[in-house]
């Protein structure tokens, strides 16, 4: 049998997910896995320096792993999940979700200081708006700022003390073993994750019996944790142009499994949020993050997307005091 071709972008962190799965193939499919690099147009115009924010609201990088999968030059493609749209690509299917890696947001800050250890005004870099408008929520007065480029790239800004912070996905730096720089892991209690984020999307033809195979990667209780949150993602797309945090669990209950769900939408500057949670079975995990998404736009999620003037106002004051 010919090796399985596992598509992947050009950065540490992409071949290495993608490595990552390449070694999973091997050993539970008892396949030969090799890479092959697909250049994308995100990673172009990365080179090019223009202005691209951080990864793909558009999914660029993920389209172009995609083209190249249904032109049959790759067999596989390896998402960070979270970057991954939630609408199905034709032709295409998630064949598994391996086991997640912490899912969590961290802070590399300058002398090893937390977010709240960080003097008023100080200069924290994202280009996530969910990021940003959850660290202005928690009322230190800093001062978020974007951010481009790669996690090196990122983390360079508070190395030549550009920044006083950065905000990441735990789960990256995990991955390019730079954990070491973590200055502090953020409580989802205030800072929700991306939905998805930690987890990769393992990707294939439709039509490819490598679909049925791929399936002994798959890890079921993350696969059931992303669907809700990914659940929640898409209903609330659907009213509302909010920043999203989501995060989902199953957890041992009484005499089965229950899946939480927790989820923020926010105003892009913080001061207006709905949170709210729920529970259900792993079973029904897009039931259940799909409910949680329409009782936050009956709860005013969909009017959260542009500040209003008051919102703008509160935020300056808290900027003075
Ligand atoms: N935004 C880009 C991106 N896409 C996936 C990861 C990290 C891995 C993951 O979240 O699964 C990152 C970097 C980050 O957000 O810090």
């Amino acid at each position: 049998m010919p090796p399985v071709r596992v598509g992947t972008r050009r950065s540490t962190l992409a071949t290495t997910q993608s490595g990552h799965v390449a070694e999973m193939i091997r050993q539970r499919l008892g396949r030969e896995a090799v890479l092959v690099e697909v250049t994308t147009d995100g990673d172009r115009s990365q080179a090019a320096s223009t202005s691209l924010v951080g990864s793909s609201s558009t999914g660029v990088f993920v389209s172009a792993l995609r083209d190249a999968l249904l032109r049959g030059e790759v067999d596989v493609a390896v998402h960070s999940l979270k970057d991954v749209p939630t609408y199905p690509a034709e032709g295409i299917v998630v064949a598994a979700v391996p086991l997640r890696e912490d899912p969590r947001d961290v802070v590399v800050a300058r002398d090893g200081l937390t977010l709240g250890e960080l003097p008023v005004g100080s200069v924290v870099g994202t280009g996530s708006p969910r990021r940003a408008a959850q660290l202005h929520a928690l009322g230190l007065g800093l001062e978020v700022v974007g951010v481009r480029g790669n996690v090196d790239t990122r983390i360079g800004k508070v190395r030549s003390g550009d920044y006083d912070a950065v905000v990441l996905a735990r789960a990256g730096l995990s991955r390019i073993d730079r954990l070491a720089e973590v200055t502090e892991v953020l409580d989802p209690l205030q800072v929700l994750p991306a939905p998805g984020q930690g987890a990769l999307a393992v990707e294939c033809r439709a039509d490819d019996e490598l679909a049925t195979a791929l399936a002994v990667l798959e890890d079921v209780p993350t696969r059931a944790a992303v669907d809700a949150e990914r659940a929640v993602l898409a209903t609330l797309e659907g009213g509302c142009s909010a920043p999203i945090g989501a995060l989902a669990e199953v957890v041992e209950g009484e005499d089965e499994e229950e899946l939480w769900v927790r989820a923020v939408a926010l105003s892009p500057d913080g001061t207006l949020s709905v949170r709210m949670s729920a529970t259900g079975s792993p079973a029904d995990a897009v039931g259940v993050g799909t409910r949680l998404g329409a009782e936050m736009l009956a709860d005013g999620a969909g009017q959260l997307g542009q500040p209003g003037p008051a919102a703008t106002t509160e935020a300056d004051k808290v900027r003075e005091a």
